[in-house]
């Protein structure tokens, strides 16, 4: 952890409302250079919305967020060029081959032509889609899309990287190579925020673990920190301090359920 030098995402009393429903109560972090983030908590806590924020996609909040000290309310345009974003579910333009989906989303980032070009065709082909490259994806499984859309957050080559369940759909051995790639990102200097319900997973890649409870940040530390204070997996960090005990017996009420 790079305590020493200045913040990259800098994020001050951040709120967020839908309605009456506060979502995001005052969170305020600071993310450094080099950090693999990992981002969890329950259901409904506020994660997709705190992500939906840094990439500049919910542009009404309260609060401050500084990328590189430039202001997402000044300029998000200027953010968004910094910021590679794998959403857990997107349009991906089935219609599309591969490489023309790249090719429109290199363009959006104003990507030199023969850059994108070649840079597509690599990482296609260390993602072992070389010979689909001219495929439509209608035809591609989950984990081909999925892999595409990692492809399309790093494409610009991005300082942070922010990926929403990024291993939906993968396999195994494809589950492998992510891991080890987000290693290999940040040891690169990306910033990598992550965020994921597989709590393995998050243990290990992760220098930094942030949990998020109905708006508010109650966990922020190594998993080493959070385990010597609180439990001894992840898994019973989480359920210690989101409050799954409390709620323990709901499998019984689905069992008694098909009675
Ligand atoms: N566009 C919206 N309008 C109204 N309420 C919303 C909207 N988007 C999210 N919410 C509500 O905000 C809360 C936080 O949602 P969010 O998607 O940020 O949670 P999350 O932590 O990403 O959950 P999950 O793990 O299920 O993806 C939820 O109660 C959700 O119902």
């Amino acid at each position: 952890m790079n305590s020493d030098t200045t913040p990259l995402i800098q994020i001050r009393n951040l709120s967020k409302s839908y309605g009456d429903k506060q979502v995001l109560k005052h969170l305020s972090l600071d993310i450094y250079p080099g950090q693999v983030i990992g981002y969890i908590g329950p259901n409904g806590a506020g994660k997709s919305t705190t992500v939906k924020i840094l990439t500049g996609l919910i542009p009404d909040f309260n609060g401050e967020v500084l990328v590189d000290g430039i202001s997402m309310q000044d300029d998000p345009q200027e953010i968004k060029r910094r910021i590679g974003y794998v959403p857990e579910n997107a349009e991906l333009y089935e219609v599309l081959t591969p490489l023309e989906y790249l090719d429109f989303i290199g363009k959006l980032y104003n990507m030199d032509e023969k850059l994108l070009n070649d840079r597509a065709r690599r990482l296609l082909t260390a993602f072992g889609l070389g010979n689909n490259m001219d495929d439509r994806m209608d035809t591609f499984s989950k984990g081909m899309r999925q892999k595409v859309l990692l492809i399309s957050g790093i494409l610009h080559n991005p300082q942070i990287i922010i990926l929403d369940e990024p291993l939906s759909g993968l396999d195994a051995n494809a589950v492998i190579m992510i891991k080890e790639l987000i290693q290999r990102l940040s040891q690169e200097g990306k910033t990598i925020f992550y965020c994921s319900h597989m709590m393995d997973v998050v243990e290990k890649v992760s220098d930094r673990i942030l949990l998020i409870n109905k708006g508010e940040i109650v966990a922020d530390g190594t998993f080493e920190s959070l385990k010597q204070n609180h439990a001894d997996t992840l898994e019973r960090v989480f359920a210690k301090l989101t409050g799954r005990s409390e709620s323990a017996g709901e499998t019984d009420a689905i069992i008694n359920a098909l009675d």
